[in-house]
């Protein structure tokens, strides 16, 4: 059984398969890099926070696609530890989009019944946007429906970095054997602590980097790139990415 897609008209079969999701197979956990907001805007002559307006609502869209495909989670790499490099008026229209976007959707996740979590150094935010963001994960702590994870002042070799330092702390406090540390033991020292690992990883805007992003939790997940500029991404792109990675998970019969 497939979700069909009603509204568009089908050329063949073939056609027609390139535009559902197959049940089986679909990707417990997906993680996007949201790139290409700031080419988006600069190709239209507009500033890069038009950009950005328009990215977060495809974050919206992309939520309402995950929910209908009944994927487990999804995380969102909202804001990287490197951006703290781009210009301050960036930063600062940035660090008041998770406010924006929850006075818009709030409603309609609660309705939904996803659960709003967030990975990262989440100490260094401005207070403003950590109000916001804690409202949130409190209105949704008790959903049990989509994970939705954003990844907020987040970098992969922070994340390791910080879980090394804990383990550490607990050796040296003798709370912890040596000899007792392997991988299972370290996911929980890791802001995913708890999350399943990514099935699927999608980068658009064309660049084929991970950047930073979920090194360890990514060791053995399907990466899949397309050209299309995040705030282009749709329900069609998003169905083309799964459907992607299906075929490499089609077992052809075989365990
Ligand atoms: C903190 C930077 C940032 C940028 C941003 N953009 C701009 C660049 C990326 C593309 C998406 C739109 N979005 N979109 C939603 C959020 C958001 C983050 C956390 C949260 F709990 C709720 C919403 C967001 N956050």
């Amino acid at each position: 059984m497939s979700i069909k897609l009603p509204f568009l008209r089908f050329k063949d079969k073939q056609e027609q398969e390139k535009n559902e999701v197959k049940e089986k197979n679909i990707p417990d956990h997906v993680a996007i890099i949201m790139d290409g907001n700031g080419r988006w805007a600069k190709k239209r002559g507009l500033p890069r926070v038009a950009g950005h307006k328009e990215g977060m609502e495809a974050v919206q869209n992309v939520v309402r696609s995950a929910n209908k495909f009944h994927i487990s989670t999804l995380t969102l790499f909202a804001f990287s530890t490197e951006n703290w490099q781009r210009p301050k008026s960036e930063v600062d229209f940035l660090m008041r989009m998770p406010s924006q976007f929850f006075q818009k959707y709030l409603p309609e996740l609660l309705e939904k019944n996803v659960r709003v979590e967030t990975i990262g150094d989440f100490d260094r935010l401005p207070e403003h946007t950590k109000k916001a963001v804690v409202n949130a994960k409190e209105q949704t702590k008790n959903n049990d429906g989509l994970l939705l994870n954003f990844a907020l002042n987040y970098g992969g070799r922070l994340d390791i970095v910080q879980a090394v330092r804990k383990v550490a702390a607990e050796v040296e406090g003798k709370r912890l054997l040596v000899e007792e540390i392997d991988d299972q033991l370290f996911n929980d020292y890791l802001f995913t602590k708890g999350m399943a690992e990514p099935d699927l990883l999608i980068r658009t805007s064309g660049e084929k980097r991970i950047s930073n992003f979920m090194l360890w939790q990514c060791a053995y997940s399907e990466f899949w790139f397309t050209d299309v500029l995040w705030p282009d991404f749709d329900e069609k792109v998003f169905i083309e990415a799964i459907n992607a990675y299906q075929q490499r998970k089609r077992r052809f019969g075989t365990v």
